[in-house]
């Protein structure tokens, strides 16, 4: 489809107001959008449906909105190609509200001092800060997320009901195909210098190994074949995180998608150790609601055909493209809500007993320009 008009769709879609979601995955250039018929609040009852699904932190109190394929209308862009030059991106420079510093060192000196006095061993403290910018619609801002992030996931998810959000993660929360399953652990943070070849000191190191023990020991059960990575460096944007890949086989994947997904979200990457004493001292502690931040976004059982080669042996087989299934999960960080004011910008950081409170400020000022760049 030719790009001026894929994104005049999406356009009068969002001026009509009527659900959307639009998305890059990693390192591809494909851009797809699904294109909601109605304007009607789906909600997912137990992950059999077909769609795009846009979950909260908080599943316990809050549903998961999927937009469904059959009633969706599916575009695809296969090459996006920039069409704003490099100057039109400035960096916006971010000042915090008076008192947020205090009370962001504040929050993470309590999760400090929980840590040292119960069973909590981690969790996953952040904030959101308002950024004031002229009105601007949606697809310019997706448009400069697909400029700057070419290896994280990038969105544009509309609905009436519920409002605007964009994002660039960089975190899988999991995918599944052919009942062949990939989640990552992905913590730790630092600024990107010049290299890829960075120490970690002994704080990031636990934090992360903390993350792939816990998928780990939550997926064992319910999976097989289960293989863990060397743990790398990976880049996101101009951040270094600590990641490592997770792969497993998964028999009857259909029964098992909910329960996977119940297993992983929220991650110790997002929420904490244990999972439910973290996630209670969060909702009351932080003093906001999450809302989608930390929830998980992605395609859910996605039907695709695909075609066989076209090469002489098989031509006889072409008749029969096989129709396939996958759900590709990804976790909603670097993220907005965008209203006609302006953006709300989430951000966080996993708290152990090594942390420090100042670094932990920082590193929130660091994830929030990520996604600042762009406004
Ligand atoms: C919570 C966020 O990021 C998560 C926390 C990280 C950390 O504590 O170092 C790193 C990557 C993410 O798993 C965020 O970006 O808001």
């Amino acid at each position: 489809m030719d790009q001026d008009a894929f994104f005049i769709e999406i356009q009068s879609h969002f001026d009509e107001a009527l659900p959307f979601v639009v998305y890059r995955k990693p390192n591809q250039k494909t851009v797809t959008a699904l294109l909601q018929e109605e304007d009607e609040l789906h909600t997912v009852s137990d992950f059999s449906e077909s769609g795009f699904v846009f979950s909260p932190f908080d599943t316990t109190t809050s549903e998961t909105i999927l937009m469904p394929q059959s009633q969706s209308f599916e575009m695809r862009l296969d090459e996006y190609v920039s069409t704003q030059s490099n100057e039109a991106v400035v960096t916006t420079s971010v000042e915090a509200a008076k008192g947020a510093k205090e009370q962001h060192i504040a929050l993470v000196e309590k999760g400090i001092n929980e840590i040292e006095n119960t069973g909590l061993k981690k969790v996953v403290l952040s904030r959101k800060q308002k950024i004031n910018h002229n009105y601007e619609s949606p697809v310019s801002i997706f448009k400069r997320l697909l400029d700057t992030y070419a290896t994280a996931f990038v969105y544009c998810w509309y609905h009436p009901k519920v409002g605007l959000w964009l994002g660039a993660t960089p975190e899988t929360l999991l995918s599944v195909e052919n009942r062949k399953l990939y989640t990552m652990s992905l913590a730790g943070t630092q600024k990107k210098e010049d290299t890829l070849e960075v120490n970690w000191g002994a704080k990031e190191i636990e934090e992360q190994q903390l993350v792939t023990d816990t998928i780990v020991y939550n997926l064992k059960d319910i999976v097989d074949n289960l293989q863990v990575s060397e743990t790398h460096t990976h880049q996101a944007g101009t951040l270094l995180h600590l990641k490592t890949d997770i792969t497993a086989i998964v028999h009857d994947s259909d029964a098992k998608l909910a329960s996977i997904i119940k297993a992983l979200h929220p991650t110790p990457a997002v929420c904490g150790l244990p999972k439910l004493e973290a996630r209670d001292f969060i909702i009351a502690n932080e003093n906001y609601d999450r809302s989608f931040y930390t929830g998980f976004l992605g395609e859910l059982n996605i039907m695709t055909e695909k075609k066989r080669a076209n090469t002489r042996r098989n031509v006889e087989n072409l008749a029969y493209g096989a129709v396939k299934k996958h759900t590709t999960l990804y976790v909603n960080l670097r993220c907005m809500e965008v209203d006609a004011q302006g953006a709300q910008l989430y951000v966080g950081g996993g708290i152990t007993a090594s942390s420090k409170p100042a670094l932990e400020w920082e590193e929130t000022v660091n994830k929030l320009q990520t996604v600042a760049t762009v406004l």
